[in-house]
């Protein structure tokens, strides 16, 4: 019997007899039976690792949202410890913002061109204000390395929701509003316009950059606030108005800002100055020098505004602008015509500035007689026809020295040379400003031969030669 069982003859018998099943032959229903076992063994396979898979999902969505609600200030850290050398070149800076500027006595609009590729979003005033008071997400104070990061809820309550009353000001870059923070602060709100061609990131980069520079003749960032298509700077409070108000103003007859007073708004300015361009690496390039942008406290100490703005809102990769920016009159030629810009730049506005504080004139003025419309040029000439005392402001109280003013004056015609090389840096500026009467006359006779000889050779030159010659002998006529 065993035998028959393992008997292959059998085995096929048995398997090729017709069964119950509609009559199928065994080992084809034993075939179907075991292909459907198969197939279920399969199905639960499946469905165990579906429902493993599905087990572990949850972990992940915890770990999505938990991100989700970390706090942006973690993220404010990370881009806070990039340095800014680093991202001076950084590579994904964004194009080169096209720039039209136009010109004019206050108000002078900085216009980006549509080509300006950014992925924020347009900000106009229109955009801006629509923004305000939307739940942007936020905290409420950031500490950053050098300051802090003020929240649009903030600095809305600190300025009574941007109100029309609180606007000190206006220009290129923006309104500027005063304002009280909650510890009681006063502090300049400045709202910015024109910021579509900056991306968020960019933005930050460069306030940090400009946060971290400290002098006490700079106006001190605070801090700056990004929500949305608002882009804001918090600055120090500087509590007795602008440079221009002072000298162009009403003041009536006799102006406050004594000779000694503009002397030392002068040395402030080129301290800050120095600092700018000696000071720090990378250098900062003002580019925007002129008396609105000298801010003077109670003690009629100069402070400068607006450094590392121009940077700020037109990130470039070169020093070479596609448009010349700053303000007529007081444009250094080169920068002008050629739109290369350097230190050299700030210097000649600097100069431009210093005749301006002596003069109590505008850079340039329209309603001034032929001759007189040009400070530079008539300048030069008042002082080339040794009239040098009749150029000093007729408000101020008591006129200089003669050998006080002629040492101003050489160095504001030495910082407006045609030749930007030859103008001298804002170091040796402060040296000749401060120094003694033995190195004012090193350096007038040495004015005194470099002008004979350039004389000889060219017929314009950068300092009249009458400004030594009377130097010297006012020099002299003074130690006597
Ligand atoms: N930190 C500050 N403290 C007090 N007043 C300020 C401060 N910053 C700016 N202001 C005032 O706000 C006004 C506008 O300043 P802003 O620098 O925006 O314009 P501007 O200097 O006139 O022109 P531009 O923007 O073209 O340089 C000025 O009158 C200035 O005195």
């Amino acid at each position: 019997m065993t035998m028959s069982i393992f008997n292959p003859d059998s085995i096929n018998n048995e398997l090729s007899k017709p069964t119950s099943i509609f009559g199928l032959k065994l080992w084809v229903v034993i075939g179907i039976l075991l292909g459907s076992l198969i197939v279920i063994a399969l199905f639960f396979l499946s469905l165990c690792l579906t429902s493993r898979r599905r087990n572990r999902k949850p972990r992940h969505a915890d770990f999505a949202s938990a991100a989700v609600a970390t706090p942006p200030i973690s993220k404010e850290i990370q881009e806070i410890v990039r340095p800014p050398a680093q991202d001076h070149c950084h590579p994904t800076q964004p194009v080169a913002a096209e720039i039209q500027v136009d010109i004019g006595k206050t108000e002078h609009r900085v216009v980006f061109s549509d080509r300006v590729s950014s992925g924020e979003s347009r900000g106009t005033v229109s955009e801006t204000a629509s923004y305000s008071g939307s739940g942007c997400v936020g905290p409420e104070v950031s500490h950053l390395g050098w300051g802090r990061w003020y929240t649009l809820r903030e600095l809305e309550a600190a300025t009574n929701g941007l109100c029309e009353e609180n606007v000190i000001g206006e220009g290129g870059y923006g309104i500027v509003y005063s304002g009280i923070l909650t510890d009681g602060t006063k502090v300049a709100v400045k709202n910015l316009l024109n910021n579509r061609g900056q991306a968020e990131k960019e933005f930050r980069v460069e306030v940090e950059a400009i946060g971290r520079v400290r002098h006490k003749n700079l106006v001190r960032l605070l801090g700056y606030c990004v929500e949305g298509a608002y882009r804001m700077l918090v600055y120090d409070y500087v509590d007795n108005g602008n440079l221009e108000q002072w000298i162009h103003g009403d003041v009536g007859d006799k102006s406050p800002l004594t000779w000694d007073i503009r002397m030392n708004i002068i040395l402030c300015m080129a301290k800050g100055l120095a600092y700018l361009h000696e000071g720090l690496e990378p250098k900062v390039v003002h580019r925007d020098i002129k008396s609105s942008n000298i801010l003077l406290d109670r003690q009629w100490n100069a402070k400068v505004s607006d450094f590392g703005l121009a940077k700020l809102l037109f990130s470039e990769s070169s020093y070479v602008t596609t448009r010349v920016m700053g303000t007529f009159g007081y444009v250094a030629p080169e920068y002008a015509c050629t739109g290369m810009l350097t230190e050299k730049s700030d210097i000649y506005s600097f100069g431009i500035l210093i005749m301006e504080i002596i003069t109590g004139r505008n850079p340039v003025d329209y309603s001034r007689p032929q001759g007189e419309v040009n400070l530079v040029e008539w300048l030069k000439t008042m002082v080339g026809n040794r009239r040098s005392e009749e150029v000093v402001d007729p408000k101020i109280p008591e006129p200089p020295t003669s050998k006080a003013l002629k040492r101003v004056l050489l160095v504001a015609l030495r910082c407006v040379d045609p030749d930007a090389n030859k103008r001298p840096k804002m170091g040796h500026i402060i040296h000749m400003l401060e120094a003694e009467d033995l190195f004012y006359r090193d350096q007038e006779r040495r004015a005194t031969r470099e002008h004979a000889s350039r004389d000889f050779n060219q017929p314009r030159t950068e300092i009249s030669p009458a400004v030594a010659e009377t130097s010297e002998s006012d020099s002299s006529k003074d130690r006597r």
